[in-house]
């Protein structure tokens, strides 16, 4: 069932389409005005090598393709890390989707994977992109150089990848829907993603949609040479609310199988996460958070459902003393 705001407006309505091979403050200036608006575009021209993304897709395919017992016999460190099927999350919340959700910094786990070297490039190659596009951000901010980036870019940084599969339906038998047949099924229920920065690209199947500020769903056209960048909830928080963490959502056809990689690119446990001094003006911009650690924020989401706002509990309209990011 879906469930929430059910218009949907144009494909691709308002979503913008950064080119990262323009002039170096174009590109930011760009960036920082998606974040702000939407918290949601697309790049191109990102310089990921096309070799690493279709090794990666192509190995994606190999392990969904194997039998269920093969594909749960890969064990990561701990939970909530693992390959799932329909459940996502702790508390009980379900889509049309098998998944592969992993630590990029558990290499006992990556070693069980066949295909251990072609994740290690790809994890390497996107968390230099995100790296990219959150040094982009600072400059146009106006804020010390690696004031985001650093923070996903020590060995403790805590981020994650998730490799999502959307398989065809066959309407609860063993036959091939007919198009009348044919329900748009939760694939990922709504949420915002609860790291700094996320980059997702799909194969040529559609189904992702975002939540626009008059709350009206956007579908996003697939783009296989594109990356669709997500503000997640920390980059909100640290920059006191300007930016937006984009409320999204899949719903699948179940026609033709919709196979996405996400990075989630997230700081050490430790981190202390809090609005950055220069994003907190007293007079028209009180601070909008409080300070707390990634370790805390997480463990607080976990005991949410996937539809909840986290960031809601970390509010505050009190000024509390500026706090150093990290
Ligand atoms: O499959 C997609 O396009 C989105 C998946 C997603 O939002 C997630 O894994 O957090
Ligand atoms: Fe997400």
């Amino acid at each position: 069932m879906v469930k929430g705001s059910q218009k949907i407006v144009a494909v691709d309505q308002g979503i913008p389409i950064i080119d990262m091979s323009q002039e170096r403050s174009q590109v930011s200036k760009q960036i920082v005005k998606a974040c702000e608006t939407l918290g949601f575009f697309k790049v191109v021209n990102h310089g990921v090598d096309q070799t690493i993304i279709s090794r990666m897709e192509q190995e994606s395919i190999n392990f969904f393709a194997k039998s269920v017992h093969e594909k749960i016999s890969v064990k990561p460190a701990n939970q909530p890390f693992r390959y799932g099927f329909r459940d996502i999350g702790l508390k009980g919340d379900s889509g049309e989707v098998e998944y592969l959700l992993f630590h990029t910094n558990d290499p006992a786990f990556l070693s069980q994977l066949s295909f251990n070297s072609a994740v290690n490039c790809y994890i390497e190659a996107v968390n230099q992109l995100v790296s990219k596009i959150l040094d982009l951000t600072a400059e146009e901010l106006r804020v010390p150089p690696s004031t985001f980036s650093k923070l996903i870019s020590t060995v403790d940084s805590d981020s994650v990848l998730r490799v999502n599969h959307y398989p065809t339906s066959d309407c609860g038998t063993n036959r091939v829907c007919d198009k009348s047949e044919s329900v748009m099924r939760v694939g990922f229920g709504e949420h915002t993603d609860p790291q700094i920065l996320t980059v997702l690209r799909s194969n040529g199947i559609g189904g992702l949609q975002v939540l626009n500020s008059d709350r009206l769903w956007v579908p996003v056209s697939p783009d296989p040479s594109a990356f669709c960048v997500n503000v997640g909830d920390l980059l909100q928080v640290m920059t006191n609310g300007r930016f937006i963490s984009v409320k999204h959502r899949v719903l699948a056809s179940g026609k033709e199988s919709r196979l996405s990689t996400a990075y989630f690119a997230g700081p050490p446990l430790q981190a202390k996460i809090g609005p950055i001094p220069a994003m907190i003006t007293a007079v028209n911009q009180p601070r909008l958070y409080q300070t707390f650690t990634w370790g805390e924020y997480k463990k607080f989401g976990y005991s949410l459902r996937l539809e909840d706002s986290r960031l809601d509990m970390f509010r505050t309209y009190k000024d509390e003393d500026d706090v150093n990011v990290f």
